[in-house]
């Protein structure tokens, strides 16, 4: 099978489950492009693939803009999505900004499923936190969210790159 990676990845969590996305179906013997922007990415590369697998880093809830506009692009293409996010608490939470992505897709595309995992965040948001924190002692959100931070420096794990994995040869019948 013919597919296309798309990966946009700030700080490598993307990038790393993008990577091993690749190795796996090469070794399932599909054929796979690997494209590390989406804005990079060439008609040719697009209309020679089977299946579009994109990979995204969750900016405020959705992918950011330029791998918006390359979904929003896509026209008559079978697309599996995959990506990560700072917050990783509960599947429902993966699910809703997996949803919020999608529907970046017209009706053309055949959606295939998607998978996300929780990715580092940089340490700067940690100063932020503890800043805040520092204003509102005891603030158990604010705790909360320092656990998750800390939490996260872990992820992508390679449990949840395994996961992700499967999960996207299951959906491409790979
Ligand atoms: C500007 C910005 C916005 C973010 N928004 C969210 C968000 O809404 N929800 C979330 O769970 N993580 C959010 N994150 C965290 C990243 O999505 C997460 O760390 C991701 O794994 C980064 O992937 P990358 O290393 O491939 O760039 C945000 C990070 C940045 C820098």
């Amino acid at each position: 099978m013919k597919c296309l990676v798309v990966v946009n990845s700030k700080g490598g969590n993307t990038r790393m489950v993008a990577n091993a996305l690749v190795d796996a179906l090469e070794k399932a013997g599909s054929e796979a492009v690997f494209v590390d922007d989406p804005a990079a990415v060439d008609r040719a590369s697009v209309d020679a693939a089977e299946v579009v697998l994109a990979g995204f880093w969750t900016d405020k809830g959705d992918c950011a803009p330029e791998m918006a506009t390359f979904l929003e692009r896509l026209s008559g293409k079978r697309v599996f999505l995959f990506g990560t996010a700072g917050f990783g608490g509960s599947p429902e939470y993966f699910e809703r900004i997996l949803g919020n992505v999608r529907k970046h897709l017209s009706d053309s595309v055949e959606y295939l499923g998607g998978a996300m995992c929780q990715g580092k965040m940089g340490a700067g948001v940690r100063k932020r936190y503890e800043a805040m924190l520092a204003e509102n002692p005891g603030d158990a959100r604010i705790q909360a969210m320092i656990e998750n931070f800390d939490a996260a420096l872990a992820h992508p794990t390679e449990e949840d790159v395994a996961r992700i994995t499967a999960a996207a040869q299951r959906a491409l019948g790979a």
